[in-house]
């Protein structure tokens, strides 16, 4: 029994000299400053691996998961999605990223990297003796204060096609898309501007109205907006129209097919002639669906769910379009840009509930062929069809796509912009580093880190334009000082420049959304002064848990 207390990885002798297990056998503890430089360290490593894509002109990632499949990109939220961490800190830095993926789908690498250099920075002031809760306060009031300074120099934009156009150009960035930007972004705010609604008084958009499909194809101009859906599928039946001009859509979450009992059952037939009319009857229940779907007028049927073949026949012979196993996110986008009602029982249909378009065609779209539901007035919900030479080019466009879509969404939330290329980071650094004069002592130093963490993203921006990065944070610094505050780096012209002049602009909402989830997540992981971590499972202990936990369990405490 002695023995075995000795390979508790926690004992703890009190007075009487008794040992007493707190952890169990294989647990592993961290505590103080060793906690916190392995955590530091860790999400430092994050963000460096991040910090070389910052930007337009940042690297690329080449991403091999575990089947030997291969993802080239520069976005931050695709890079951290494949990369497969072990560390704790690392992961909960990753957790904060994604949190601002699906919060403002974008900023996703300026977060990481920001909140990277914030512990970089902390970890300095830690090791001169300031205690973690002094730089946690002072990096919350120079966080309070920026997005104070950054309400301030925003610039409200009007949400016309121009004015969109302008900062959702900037946001698609990636390289596989730089050459047809302008093309793109005019697809991405006329979908936007079409499926935009009003909630409340105000704008909202809802990007689940916006539909990506992705086919292969010659180039990534023969992306088009659709105005309608279209879907990856094919008429089900060879004897059904292809196309069909003013049309009537019936959309069913219902089968067109009698449905199997789930459980046996078991018919006993005596004649051939009980099989036929047995069948008979099947065939009486579909052709009266049919016949009730083609008298309330519908000439084209689209369902989630199945349609038998025997069906297929009778609506082919009623001149009847029909596409089936349509994915219910589909179908919800297909009831709004038609204006149907989704129909779960077909004998209760009505006419009211059909959608109309003024076209449903079934078209040859590279080697395939896809349901074109389009030429609706004002269709609600749009599709993209995204192409392009390989399967890579396409997921690149989508991503591209996608964070250009979350930003006209953001632009919709909160209609302000702030200038891009750094030139945001400078001005609200300048700003911190006066209000920091006005903090107590530590503070004061914990705030000003806070001002060198964001000057890091200007940095970077200036590395990747190929400029001298401390020539140019300091030419940037002497011009916001005298009033420039739109100056910043142009990092295709390689330069210093004003990016109110070249059109580059960033959101607010992103850049305050940045500026929360950053400070948060390196106040997270300042916090941290333990790390316990348990033992991996033995392999009994997984088995019994998996037996149902038969059997005694080991006792977690024990008192020798
Ligand atoms: N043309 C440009 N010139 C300079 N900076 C730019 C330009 N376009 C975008 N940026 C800057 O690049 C940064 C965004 O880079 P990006 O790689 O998209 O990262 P994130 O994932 O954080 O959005 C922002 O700071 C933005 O202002």
């Amino acid at each position: 029994m002695h023995n075995f207390c000795q390979t508790m990885s926690q004992t703890q002798a009190p007075r009487t000299g008794v040992p007493i297990m707190i952890l169990k056998e294989g647990s592993q503890r961290t505590t103080g400053v060793d906690a916190r430089r392995s955590n530091i360290q860790a999400a430092k490593v994050i963000a460096e691996i991040l910090a070389t894509s910052l930007g337009p002109r940042g690297m690329d990632k080449m991403l091999i998961d575990a089947f030997g499949d291969v993802t080239i990109t520069g976005d931050g939220a695709t890079i951290l999605k494949e990369m497969e961490v072990q560390h704790p800190a690392a992961k909960l830095l990753i957790e904060v990223a994604k949190a601002q993926d699906a919060e403002v789908g974008d900023g996703t690498t300026t977060v990481v990297v920001l909140a990277g250099k914030l512990l970089e920075l902390g970890e300095e002031l830690l090791e001169e003796g300031i205690h973690p809760t002094i730089v946690i306060d002072g990096y919350k009031k120079a966080a309070d204060y920026a997005l104070k300074v950054a309400e301030e120099i925003a610039k409200p934009v009007e949400l016309t096609k121009e004015q969109l156009l302008k900062v959702v150009s900037n946001a698609l960035s990636s390289k596989v898309v730089a050459e047809t930007r302008d093309y793109l972004a005019n697809i991405v705010v006329e979908a936007a501007l079409q499926a935009v609604e009003t909630r409340d008084g105000k704008p909202y958009l809802d990007l689940d109205w916006i539909k990506i499909e992705k086919k292969k194809g010659k180039s990534i101009y023969e992306t088009q907006l659709v105005r309608g859906i279209v879907l990856d599928k094919e008429v089900v039946h060879p004897g059904m129209p292809k196309r069909i001009t003013n049309a009537k859509i019936a959309i069913l979450d219902a089968p067109l097919e009698i449905e199997k009992p789930e459980w046996t059952t078991k018919i006993s037939v005596t004649s051939p002639d009980q099989i036929k009319a047995f069948l008979d009857q099947e065939a009486e229940i579909l052709k009266s669906y049919v016949d009730h779907l083609a008298s309330i007028g519908a000439n084209v049927v689209i369902t989630q769910k199945g349609i038998d073949e025997v069906a297929q026949h009778f609506l082919a012979k009623k001149g009847i379009m029909a596409v089936r196993r349509v994915k219910r996110s589909d179908i919800e986008k297909l009831a709004r840009a038609t204006g149907a009602k989704i129909i779960t029982s077909i004998k209760d249909a009505r006419p009211e509930d059909l959608g109309t378009a003024g076209l449903v065609e079934e078209r040859k779209v590279g080697e395939e062929k896809m349901v074109f539901v389009e030429d609706i007035p004002n269709p609600r919900a749009v599709t993209i069809l995204v192409r392009g030479g390989s399967d890579r080019i396409l997921d690149e466009v989508e991503r591209s796509l996608q964070d250009a879509l979350h930003v006209a969404r953001d632009l919709f939330r909160e209609p302000k912009i702030v200038p891009g290329g750094g030139a945001f980071e400078i001005e609200v650094a300048r700003r911190v580093r006066e209000f920091a004069r006005k903090l107590p002592g530590k503070e004061q130093l914990a705030a000003l880190k806070f001002a060198d963490a964001l000057e890091h993203i200007p940095t970077i921006l200036a590395l990747t334009a190929g400029l001298d990065p401390v020539d140019a944070i300091a030419e940037l610094r002497r011009r916001h000082d005298n009033g420039e505050i739109t100056t910043g780096i142009d990092v295709y012209g390689g330069k210093i420049a004003d990016m109110a002049a070249l059109n580059v602009w960033d959101p607010l909402l992103v850049k305050k959304q940045v500026i929360k989830s950053a400070v948060e997540a390196a106040i997270m992981i300042l916090r941290i002064d333990d790390i316990i971590a348990a033992g991996a499972p033995k392999k009994e202990e997984k088995k019994g848990k998996k037996e149902g936990e038969e059997g005694e369990e080991k006792s977690e405490t024990k008192f020798d």
